[in-house]
């Protein structure tokens, strides 16, 4: 077991802070329901999972609050910025200064090496790591030369972690980064996610359909039907290595 280095939430400000955010797509009767009133506080520094149904929101919410989509009711908060106040040119400035992606599959660029893949990121951070550091920072010192079709899923996952963390962002925001993988490579990414987390204080959000990863958070938020319908805040937690599916 890990003891939980969580500060007691009373004491530390949220990263996120949401109220009564709904999202509706479309309108009139094909209109759906995205989400439907959350209001969610997520202190600095935690490692949140995110579960839920298929289609209960999770991926909605995560895209307006790493400032990809926009609510259509409710108001939103990354620290003291209202993400529902930004404009386009704002949230563009948010992402890339803030937000670090990680998404189910890579998207990385087949035709660039690992490390050419994380510059593509660094170029345009005010402040990132070398793609080096960056690379080592999730085991993959070896291969900064090798090609997306010469790796594993598992290293191509941790080379678009590795792309994400470049520029040091205060919040990483993953959505079923193991959704792809076995568990023998998808603990890989998740003990490099749990290493940032820990390291660097990167409040770090995980949607996955895999409840065994709840142990490793410092929080479970559970979703259904478009609202957060429970919080759960963790006294104790494994290693990613404890973690098989
Ligand atoms: N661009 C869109 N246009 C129309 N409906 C959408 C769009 N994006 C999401 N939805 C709908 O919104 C609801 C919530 O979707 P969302 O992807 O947030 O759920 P989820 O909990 O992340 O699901 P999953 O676990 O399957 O990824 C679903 O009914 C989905 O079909």
């Amino acid at each position: 077991m890990q003891q939980s280095i969580v500060p007691d939430p009373c004491t530390v400000r949220p990263v996120f802070r949401t109220a009564g955010v709904g999202k509706t797509y479309g309108s009139g009767p094909t209109a759906v329901r995205a989400l439907d009133g959350v209001d969610l506080e997520l202190p600095e520094g935690e490692f949140v999972v995110l579960l839920g149904p298929s289609g209960s929101g999770k991926s909605t919410l995560l895209n307006i609050l790493g400032g990809l989509d926009r609510a259509s009711a409710g108001r939103a908060w990354f620290r003291d910025a209202e993400l529902t106040a930004m404009s386009e040119r704002q949230l563009t400035r948010y992402r890339r200064n803030h937000v670090g992606f990680v998404f189910q599959f890579y998207n990385l660029v087949p035709s660039l090496t690992a490390r050419e893949n994380v510059d593509l990121v660094t170029d345009v951070a005010p402040d990132p790591m070398t793609a080096e550091e960056a690379l080592t920072l999730v085991g993959l010192e070896k291969r900064l030369d090798h090609f997306p079709s010469q790796m594993s899923g598992g290293e191509q996952q941790r080379v678009a972690i590795a792309r994400a963390i470049a520029k040091r962002p205060g919040v990483l925001l993953c959505d079923e980064p193991t959704g792809a993988l076995d568990s023998r490579t998808g603990t890989a990414v998740l003990a490099a996610l749990q290493d940032v987390n820990a390291r660097f204080g990167t409040t770090t959000l995980v949607i996955t359909h895999n409840a065994g990863i709840r142990r490793m958070a410092h929080r479970i938020v559970r979703f259904h039907d478009g609202r957060v319908a429970e919080t759960e805040v963790s006294a104790e937690r494994v290693r990613a290595e404890e973690i098989t599916w």
